[in-house]
């Protein structure tokens, strides 16, 4: 996953990187970018000085029975400009569905940030990050929550419309028309 995430950073191919996948881009550009070869999620190595993505502090260690983070949740802009609130239609917030324990460490977003990733969205603390973008790639983004859980056969999320529209080089068609309505109310 991270040699995928890596190819998609370098070679300017779409990337959605999905819970685990926002995740994965984050150890990638610690790793690859930042240069912390040891950068890791604290779910494969609990050892690494370099915690990237780490337990969030609510989260039972020793308990997993319904103790993940889960449900509809509100993640909201930092950035207002980005391109995952254009694929929304420019809402202040979308709601989407959770299901995660670990989170990235707030600790390392301004390195991220500086070296290029973007982090776009966060929950209503501002410390817990939602959604990244990565600068000069034409789509490149990841979330902490699922839109798959809201998309429908007539109404797709919009994450995968950005990517499919990416993927075939037709993302202009979406950005450049103001779109009130692109599934973030539901
Ligand atoms: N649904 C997922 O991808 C989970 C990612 C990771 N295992 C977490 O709990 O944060």
């Amino acid at each position: 996953m991270i040699l995928a995430a890596k190819y998609a950073r370098e070679n300017k191919v779409p990337y959605l990187g999905i819970c685990l996948g926002m995740q994965i881009s984050v150890i990638e550009m610690s790793r690859h970018v930042l240069g912390l070869g040891n950068a890791d999620s604290e779910e494969f190595n609990t050892d690494t000085p370099d915690c990237v993505v780490m337990y969030m502090p609510e989260v039972s260690k020793t308990h997993l029975g319904n103790t993940m983070r889960l449900g509809c949740r509100r993640t909201f802009f930092r950035k207002p400009d980005c391109l995952t609130s254009k694929l929304y239609g420019n809402p202040p917030h979308v709601d989407e569905r959770h299901r995660h324990r670990y989170e990235v460490n707030p600790s390392f977003v301004p390195m991220l940030e500086n070296a290029g990733l973007q982090f776009v969205g966060c929950d209503e603390s501002g410390n817990r990050m939602e959604i990244v973008e990565l600068q000069d790639h034409p789509f490149y983004i990841g979330v902490q929550f699922h839109p798959e859980f809201k998309s429908r056969p007539r109404k797709p999320s919009p994450p995968f419309t950005g990517l499919i529209l990416a993927a075939t080089e037709r993302m202009r068609t979406l950005t450049n028309v103001s779109n009130g309505d692109a599934g973030a109310s539901e």
